[in-house]
C-alpha cells in the first residue's frame, strides 16, 4: 500500500500535533455546553477518535453515515442519509466532525437538516479544507489544515474505499488511477 503514495502532505505527527490544539479550543468554547459531537461517517471516523481523547469536559458522541452521489473523485451534492443519528438534537449544542470539506454540499445538506431539527447551535470542526471547488456559501467554524485542490487520501479519506487506514494524508500516484 505504501509505495502507491506518491507523497506525504502531513504527517502523522502534524495530524496529532492538530488535533491536541482543535481539542483544547473545543474543551474552552464548549465546557458549560454539553455538546453533541456528531461523526459525520465513516471519513471523519479517525479524526472523531484521536479528537474526543483530546476534549476534556463533557461530551455525547453520536454518528451518521451519508453517501453523495457522484463519481469516486468527485461529489455531486445530492446526499442520501445511510445511517440516521440514534437521538434527537433539539436544543442541543450540536458539533459536526468532518474529515474533509469540498464542494460543501454535503454539509450545507446536514446543517440545514439539524437545523431544521431544532438544534440550539450547529458548529462545524473539519481536519482539512478544500476552498478551490466550493459550490455553496460555507466555512468551517473549526478547520485543521486548508490545503491545495488535489485529492487526496488516508487518516479515514479514502479512493474506492482503500488508503483509509493510513495514519497520514498523502497523493496517490497517478497509475493508481489507471487500475
Ligand atoms: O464537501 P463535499 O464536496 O460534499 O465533500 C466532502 C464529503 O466527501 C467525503 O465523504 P464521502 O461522500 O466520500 O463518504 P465517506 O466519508 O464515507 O468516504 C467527506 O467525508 C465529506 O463528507
Ligand atoms: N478521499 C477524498 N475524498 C474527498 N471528498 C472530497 N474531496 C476529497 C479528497 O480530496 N479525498
Amino acid at each position: 500500500m505504501l509505495n502507491e503514495i506518491e507523497r506525504v502532505l502531513l504527517t502523522e505527527e502534524q495530524l496529532q500535533e492538530k488535533i491536541l490544539e482543535l481539542g483544547h479550543t473545543i474543551s474552552e468554547d464548549y465546557y458549560d455546553k454539553n455538546p453533541l459531537v456528531i461523526c459525520v461517517l465513516k471519513g471523519a471516523a479517525p479524526f472523531m477518535s484521536d479528537l474526543i481523547k483530546r476534549v476534556s469536559i463533557h461530551i455525547e458522541m453520536d454518528f451518521m453515515a451519508v453517501s453523495s452521489y457522484g463519481t469516486s473523485t468527485v461529489s455531486s451534492g445530492e446526499v442520501r442519509i445511510i445511517k440516521d443519528l440514534d437521538a434527537s438534537v433539539e436544543g442541543r449544542h450540536v458539533l459536526i466532525v468532518e474529515d474533509i470539506i469540498d464542494s460543501g454540499l454535503t454539509l450545507n445538506y446536514l446543517l440545514d437538516l439539524l437545523r431544521r431539527r431544532k438544534a440550539e447551535s450547529t458548529k462545524i470542526i473539519t481536519l482539512l479544507d478544500k476552498p478551490h471547488h466550493r459550490k455553496v456559501d460555507l466555512k468551517p467554524d473549526y478547520c485543521g489544515f486548508e490545503i491545495p485542490d488535489e485529492f487526496v487520501v488516508g487518516y479515514g479519506l479514502d479512493y474506492a474505499e482503500r488508503y483509509r487506514n493510513l495514519p497520514f494524508i498523502g497523493v496517490l500516484k497517478p497509475e493508481v488511477y489507471n487500475r
